[in-house]
């Protein structure tokens, strides 16, 4: 980001190269290199000062990986050398990563300045989020309110990302005299954070009467996306410079001492809008979700069974854009029960995204199946039947798994996980998932959003990917003739909106009566989310995209005896 605006003929006092760059976990080598890197392009900028995201030479979060010795080691290995590597003249690097306290008592997740050949300057982070999908207060001990740190003759103050959510860190640097906040921060995506994140670094500034820099990691971690959308706003709050969202970027941005105090040279508040399309920020998630788990995995794509229904179709267009259609392909497993449109909307599905679709029959596997039980077990009822089919795919998609050397990517929902509706060794098989935090009135109006939109680096083509068919169809598991999901389930609208009073909101019974809907249909639903706990339990990963999803947003018990 070059200067631009008012200062344009002053030079500047500090240039800071954000560096929202997309780390691995547990890649502490790779990751030193990344920084290195980034100050190599900071320096051709004639950057003062490169700073990387929370904890980004371990990479965040890194679970309990952190508390190995081995880890630590390595980390203060690379620290030193990355301090070693300023004595050149170079810009400064500000990079956070984890040390183990002083007093050799616990781990903390620090930051550390290095410059002119050496460590300047550490802190560790003060507020240790212990709720939703953070685990910090686990693995690490709070560190002490920390000074400022002067560099180049600004007195930098630095805030760990959970430590600019409350006001105590803040409040301390302000009173210490600090002249600019800068914040590396690990903050996962979700849904109305963006928001958040901007009211809060606003509401910081404002109270210590400072500009702060919020500089967001960016790429997938397991569950978590973390989306970038870094951005600077000035003392009163305003957002002076934005970096672009769910993808790695460096900008340099400079600041001058002006007379109220420290300002930022780059006013780009023109370009700063409040972009509240969730259509779009929910596929740039789940694309990026995807394709930073099957690359740090390891995969070179996946596999997934195409039923010619909206929640496969939908899963599969989010797999070609993130990974590219020649790294996907789609198997059709038509049963007795499977339609003709259901196996012609497939062909055309898989036509428009340009996948290879393969057809693996699994009427005789079922009918040997039955056979081979029916000593035992007699004439299967209904649901085993079901199951069955269902199980049939599961074992047949994995071994094409096994075979293709490609991760199986499981298509159920957050609908479907919420109450159970999917089949344990089954549908359920499977390495990650797109939809799980997405409920199913979403999942049709995602496939409408995408028919209409190709959002920026999709590999995916342009136009209608999802025929129409597949979205005004009703949704069926076609495991029995005729079968609907309404067969066995409210109408989803019905269904969503419950669940998301239950999970999302954590009503009781008794506030979503009054919210109107009807009593007895509550209770089944909560009687079914509650049963369905050990199914979760069991179910692949998914991208996070609301701030509760069905894993460690909602720890609930297994064997529950409690009902409400
Ligand atoms: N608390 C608990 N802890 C551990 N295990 C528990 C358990 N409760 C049951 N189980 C086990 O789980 C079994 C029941 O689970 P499971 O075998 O999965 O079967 P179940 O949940 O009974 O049935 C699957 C449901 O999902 C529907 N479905 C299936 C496939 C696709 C779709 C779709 O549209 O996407 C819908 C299907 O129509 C049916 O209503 C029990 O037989 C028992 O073995
Ligand atoms: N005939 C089929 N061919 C290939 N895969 C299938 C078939 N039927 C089911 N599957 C796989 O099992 C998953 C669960 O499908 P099912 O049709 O039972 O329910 P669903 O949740 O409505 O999913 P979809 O909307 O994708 O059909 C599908 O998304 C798909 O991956
Ligand atoms: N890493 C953190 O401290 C993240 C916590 C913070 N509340 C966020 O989501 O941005």
């Amino acid at each position: 980001m070059s200067s631009s605006g008012s200062f344009n003929n002053e030079a500047p006092l500090l240039s800071i190269t954000l560096a929202q760059l997309n780390p691995t976990v547990g890649d502490v080598v790779g990751n030193a290199a990344k920084a290195l890197e980034a100050r190599a392009r900071a320096a051709e900028d004639g950057a003062d000062l490169v700073m990387l995201p929370e904890l980004f030479l371990l990479g965040y979060p890194p679970e309990d990986l952190v508390l190995r010795r081995s880890v630590l080691a390595a980390c203060e290995r690379e620290i030193a050398k990355l301090a070693a590597s300023t004595a050149d003249g170079g810009p400064a690097l500000f990079v956070p990563a984890p040390r183990r306290a002083a007093d050799g008592e616990g781990i903390e997740n620090a930051a550390f300045f290095l410059a002119d050949g050496k460590i300047l300057a550490s802190q560790a982070k003060v507020e240790l989020p212990n709720y939703g999908v953070f685990d910090d207060a686990r693995v690490f001990r709070p560190g002490a309110l920390p000074d400022p740190i002067t560099f180049r003759g600004v007195r930098i103050g630095c805030l760990i990302c959970e430590d600019m959510w409350l006001p105590r860190v803040a409040d301390h640097l302000a009173k210490h005299g600090a002249e600019l906040l800068l914040v590396p921060n690990g903050s996962p995506f979700e849904l109305g954070k963006r928001r958040r994140r901007h009211e809060l670094a606003a509401e910081r500034a404002r109270a210590a009467n400072l500009p702060l820099v919020y500089l967001n990691q960016v790429g997938g971690q397991d569950e978590l996306v973390f989306d970038g959308d870094s951005f600077v706003v000035d003392r009163t709050g305003r957002i002076v410079a934005t970096l672009p969202r769910f993808a790695e970027a460096t900008a340099t941005i400079e600041f001058r001492r002006g007379d109220a105090g420290i300002e930022c040279l780059s006013l780009g508040a023109d370009e700063v809008g409040e972009d509240d399309d969730d259509l779009a920020d929910v596929w740039q998630a789940m694309v990026l979700g995807l394709r930073d788990y099957v690359r740090k995995t390891g995969f070179p794509g996946i596999v997934l069974g195409l039923s010619g229904g909206i929640d496969s179709a939908l899963s599969l267009a989010v797999a070609v854009d993130a990974l590219g259609a020649q790294n996907v392909r789609a198997v059709r497993l038509p049963s007795k029960y499977t339609s003709q449109q259901s196996m012609d909307d497939a062909q055309e599905n898989a036509d428009r995204l340009g996948v290879q679709l393969d057809t693996v029959p699994i009427v005789e596997t079922v009918a040997a199946l039955e056979h081979t039980l029916d000593e035992t077990a007699g004439a299967l009822n209904d649901l085993t039947a079901q199951n069955l089919q269902a199980r049939t795919r599961g074992v047949l998609l994995m071994a094409l798994s096994n075979q293709l050397g490609l991760m199986l990517l499981t298509t159920g929902n957050k609908s479907e996980m919420s109450v159970g509706y999917a089949t344990l060794y089954g549908d359920m098989c499977g390495g990650y998932s797109v939809l799980k935090d997405v409920y199913k009135t979403m999942v049709f109006d995602l496939a409408k959003w995408r028919n209409t939109h190709r959002p920026p680096g999709a590999l995916g083509p342009n136009g209608v990917v999802i025929p129409e068919a597949i979205i005004v169809r009703p949704p069926s598991a076609e495991l029995k003739p005729d079968q609907t999901d309404q067969d066995n389930l409210p109408p989803y609208d019905q269904l969503d909106r419950i669940l998301h009073m239950l999970i999302e909101d954590e009503l009781p019974v008794a506030d979503i009566v009054a919210a109107g809907e009807p009593e007895a249909i509550v209770r089944r639903v909560q009687k079914m989310l509650y049963a369905a706990e050990y199914k979760r339990r069991q179910a692949p990963p998914g991208v996070k995209i609301t701030p509760r999803n069905l894993s460690r947003d909602r720890r609930w018990p297994i064997a529950n005896g409690w009902r409400e």
